[in-house]
């Protein structure tokens, strides 16, 4: 049922009244039987009937909770719980506001660019082919480039691929897809040329409920100008408008408090879908599931049985065409202060209420003001050099045309970072990432404690950290969950050895995993928020890494050069060792 708000102030500057919807709130008992979407959907209903309304124009209409019956499409692989996107009572609820048939408007501002290529349009195909997006909707490409529909949609066409497990009809679909892909030619400060794309997006939407997603896919400093053309012109009138921002969120503390103070003079913050992308990938989904629904797991997570954790991010290539983007930022703030900070804080947040994206996200807020912010001492950073193996030569950072000569800028860092809670007291939280390595990869690595009066410890030798269990999350690429174990070589003697115990995902289901930007689209459309940045959690984030940055700047501190293709500066092994810790993915058998 539609009701006016009572705390909304008179029409806003459309004239539109600003009105939500309530439904009825579902107790928390059942929760658990029901599959992920459906509980997403009604926790966030739950939570939108709660919100407050502030002076802003543009309206947020809340989903329904549907009462439709669930799919009775079953996955063998994933237990027999429904497959995602064949919940029907999802995408009803997508489909339909109050009885009347909606649209969701898609535009994708920066259309012309690389991400759009390589990640949005191809995420988007990826859901129609699904059947995840909802039976009406458009895409718009918004760009300065000139371009006509025909050549948006070539282009497009070059980078979309259908799901290697199934196939069937992939040319049809792709037909059908770009059909409903448009493109809108304008400035991104251009109220006017906003106001035109609003005139293409209503004939499409032909009078139904309009709902608009605008995905800013564009360098940060015109964020502001699309935000606010985009409000002004083209927000809806009577669905809801929410912006999917991409990182860099700033460059640090103060700077991204002044995007947020800017984004929100023209949205409230539950419009705003700050998009880390880490949070979309499986493995970091996974993560929850792992601990909160595990026994063996549960009660081992904190300092009493946990030695060490490391977040290892690791690229085998360099900057390579985004050295004039990377120059400004530096690994620390492209990687470490998001991606892996997000990871950390969901791997040692408290158990959330609920799984509301706002318990959620208020556990992880609650962890990262319980960490000490970084200081020089905890850091090791380095930048590649040019390399020459096999007869090819690879460049240095600093042999990127778009990067100044002589730039201090970071292309490696190593860093120690604690919290200071009863849980994770002393323990050291270690990450590494880096450009130009000698392998690509992103793990989380827990290195256990060692069993105490072990009895077979004199079959370990000398070295006892061979002895203690590690579990290794590999986010990517080849993802799997192992656990290295002891165990005794068949025989008659008596010899250990070490073991995997190994969920390698491609072993384990033939269903391809689907892109992040698959599910943080989705999640978008639906209003669930849980894997978005809310802007306290940004605000703690850039606390921690603002004074280190600084003092990097400051110092002008030279960074450790290491070898394209290397493992990277020998630093990060003394700051490792520092804390008594070794560097899993370094180990002969990792
Ligand atoms: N590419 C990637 O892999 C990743 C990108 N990101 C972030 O996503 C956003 C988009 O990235 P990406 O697609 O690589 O960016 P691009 O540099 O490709 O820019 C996207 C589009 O924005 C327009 N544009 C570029 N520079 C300017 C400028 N100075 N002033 C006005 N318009 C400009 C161009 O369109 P036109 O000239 O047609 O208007 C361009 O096609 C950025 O914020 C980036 O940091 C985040 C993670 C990964
Ligand atoms: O955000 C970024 O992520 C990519 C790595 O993403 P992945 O999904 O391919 O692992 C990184 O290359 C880029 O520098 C950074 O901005």
């Amino acid at each position: 049922m539609a009701v006016s708000c009572p705390k909304c102030p008179p029409p806003c500057c459309f004239g539109v009244p600003r009105t939500h919807r309530t439904t009825p709130s579902s107790g928390p008992s059942f929760l658990f039987s029901l599959p992920k979407r459906e509980l997403a959907k009604r926790v966030s209903s739950r939570r939108d009937k709660n919100q407050n309304f502030g002076p802003i124009c543009m309206q947020e209409a809340v989903t329904p909770v549907s009462t439709a019956k669930e799919s009775s499409l079953k996955n063998v692989e994933n237990g027999g719980l429904p497959t995602v996107c064949s919940d029907e009572s999802r995408i009803k609820a997508v489909n339909s506001t109050s009885g009347k048939e909606s649209t969701v408007s898609i535009t994708v501002v920066g259309a012309s660019g690389d991400l759009a290529k390589k990640k949005i349009f191809p995420a988007l195909f990826a859901l129609f082919y699904e059947g995840c997006l909802p039976e009406h909707f458009t895409i718009f490409g918004y760009a300065r480039s000139k371009m006509a529909d025909a050549e948006l949609r070539t282009m497009v066409s070059k980078t979309l691929t259908c799901r290697i497990d199934k196939r069937e009809n992939c040319k049809d679909k792709m037909e059908q897809f770009l059909e409903r892909c448009f493109y809108h030619s304008g400035q991104y400060d251009s109220e006017g040329d906003f106001a035109e794309l609003d005139k293409k997006l209503r004939e499409h939407e032909a009078g139904r409920i309009s709902n608009r997603l605008f995905y800013l896919s564009i360098p940060p400093n015109i964020f502001i100008d699309v935000v606010k053309c985009a409000s002004k012109s083209a927000s809806s009138l009577n669905g809801w408008t929410r912006v999917i921002v991409e990182k860099p969120f700033g460059r640090d503390s103060e700077s991204s408090a002044a995007l947020t103070r800017n984004l929100k003079q023209y949205l409230k913050e539950d419009q705003i879908f700050r998009i880390d992308h880490y949070l979309g990938k499986e493995l970091v989904e996974n993560l929850s599931v792992l601990r909160f629904s595990n026994l063996v797991f549960e009660p081992l997570w904190s300092r009493q049985y946990i030695r060490n954790v490391q977040l290892i991010f690791s690229e085998d290539f360099g900057t390579e065409g985004r050295g004039g983007y990377f120059d400004n930022y530096g690994i620390i703030r492209d990687i470490m202060q998001n991606h892996l900070l997000q990871i950390l804080a969901l791997f040692a947040m408290e158990t959330p209420v609920s799984l509301d994206a706002e318990d959620i996200r208020n556990e992880k807020v609650k962890v990262l003001r319980s960490m000490k912010p970084l200081q020089l001492d905890d850091i090791v950073i380095g930048q590649y050099k040019s390399h020459t193996k096999g007869g090819i030569t690879y460049p240095a950072y600093t042999d990127d045309k778009t990067v100044p000569k002589g730039s201090l800028t970071p292309t490696f860092a190593a860093a120690a970072l604690f919290i200071n809670n009863a849980r994770w007291d002393g323990v050291p939280f270690l990450m590494k990432a880096g450009k130009a390595l000698h392998t690509q990869r992103a793990e989380i690595r827990v290195q256990f404690r060692h069993v105490p009066g072990n009895l077979y410890k004199r079959s370990f030798g000398t070295d006892l950290d061979r002895a203690t269990n590690e579990l290794v999350i590999r986010v990517q690429p080849d993802e799997a969950i192992y656990l290295k174990i002891n165990n005794k070589i068949p025989g008659l003697g008596m010899r250990l050895d070490r073991s995997n115990l190994n969920l390698h995902y491609a072993a384990r289901y033939s269903k391809e995993i689907p892109d992040a930007y698959e599910r943080l689209l989705l999640d978008a459309i639906e209003g669930e928020r849980r894997l978005f940045i809310r802007s306290d959690e940004l605000d703690a984030a850039w606390a921690l890494f603002t004074p280190l940055l600084k003092g990097l700047e400051e110092k002008k501190i030279a960074p450790e050069l290491y070898p394209y293709g290397s493992r990277g500066p020998v630093g990060a092994h003394y700051l490792a060792a520092k804390y008594n810790v070794r560097w899993g993915d370094l180990s002969a058998e990792h």
